[in-house]
């Protein structure tokens, strides 16, 4: 059970009035004012300030990558990690620019990594099973993954993080997203499966057909969102899922990157609904599906860069914005202080 309060409606009202007594016409700031509001309820209406913003990289392996669904194999997941642990990613560049800590996460690539102090062991195993096949994963380890991202955030809470951002490294793991897609949604799968990595036609069907194949066999677990997870599932994803539920319970700021963040924010919210208060959409990936999901959730995400990267880059480029949106809430002067009368 998660203890997710809905953000407090109480000082709605107040908030607008603030937004609209700023130096601008009225809804001249567009998007941000929405932002300001939503940043506001989650803040609170004084002074709301983003502190100590961190991203948390989950990276992870999956057994259907080995059924050739990727333009990658699955060593590229580990390489890329290392890369992430010495800063060369788009992630890392991203990161410095936009001011955010990056924490990577390993929840179960293929072998671990040793000798590594920097990176974080959450690891549920090595590798998840091939889903077209059989579980993905245990009920028991998506209980785990939950309970381990909920310390990792309790850690950057108490450390005074009040905005998290959640990206994610996995090759295969857009076809774990498209599969919790279309069971989350019941969906046709066509409307759910993408082109990843950048795949052919030919490998997209075969990506499709397997998913199907997994949605057949697990169907009488695809009920409920824990048996989802445990069937099409990834470490990272249930991670990321785990992580938005604990952040939004300390009533953190939740920025969510792009197709495979948005499959975790979709079991976050169908878990505990109240989650979605707590939820800026940083960006809309180019990876087919993502409008639909986006759409289900009634989200409108800030950029649209036509980017299908993953790793959390458009939540790092989002959040020059959140910070524009607490900015002007903050320190805009009001028309009545300039005399302006419109
Ligand atoms: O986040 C997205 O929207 C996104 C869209 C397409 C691909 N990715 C990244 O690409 C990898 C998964 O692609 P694939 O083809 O191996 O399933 C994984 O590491 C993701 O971070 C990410
Ligand atoms: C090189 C590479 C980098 C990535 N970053 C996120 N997913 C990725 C997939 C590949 C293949």
């Amino acid at each position: 059970m998660f203890a997710i309060s809905p953000v407090n409606h109480e000082f709605d009202q107040q908030i607008q009035t603030n937004i609209d007594s700023k130096t601008k016409p009225l809804g001249a700031l567009g998007e941000l004012e929405t932002l300001a509001l939503q940043i506001a309820q989650v803040l609170g209406e004084v002074r709301p300030q983003i502190h100590r913003p961190a991203m948390l990289v989950f990276a992870a392996d999956h057994g259907i990558a080995a059924s050739g669904v990727s333009i990658a194999p699955s060593e590229v997941t580990t390489q890329m990690v290392y890369n992430f642990l010495r800063g060369g990613a788009a992630i890392n560049v991203f990161c410095r620019q936009a001011g955010f800590t990056l924490e990577v996460i390993d929840c179960g690539i293929a072998s671990p990594i040793v000798d590594e102090p920097e990176l974080i062991n959450q690891r549920l195993g090595a590798g998840t099973q091939p889903f077209h096949r059989e579980s993905a994963m245990t009920l028991g380890a998506v209980k785990q993954g939950f309970a381990m991202a909920k310390e990792r955030v309790a850690f950057h809470h108490g450390q005074g993080s009040n905005l998290l951002a959640f990206g994610e490294m996995g090759i295969g793991n857009t076809s774990s997203a498209a599969a919790i897609m279309a069971a989350m949604l019941n969906m046709d799968v066509a409307a759910c499966v993408g082109r990843g990595t950048g795949i052919d036609a030919q490998v997209m069907a075969r990506k499709q057909m397997l998913i199907e194949q997994a949605l057949h066999l697990h169907r009488d677990q695809l009920t409920d969102p824990y048996g989802v997870l445990a069937a099409v599932g990834g470490f990272e994803i249930v991670q990321m899922t785990g992580a938005m539920l604990a952040a939004a319970e300390h009533k953190m700021l939740i920025l969510v990157d792009g197709f495979i963040a948005t499959a975790a924010a979709l079991v976050a919210v169908a878990i505990a609904p109240a989650a979605r208060d707590y939820m800026i959409f940083a960006h809309q990936s180019d990876e087919r599906g993502h409008q639909l999901m986006l759409q289900h959730l009634k989200a409108k995400p800030l950029l649209s860069l036509g980017m299908r990267l993953g790793e959390g880059t458009g939540a790092a480029l989002a959040l020059p914005l959140v910070h524009a949106a607490s900015g002007f809430y903050n320190e805009m002067a009001s028309l009545q202080d300039l005399g302006i009368e419109i």
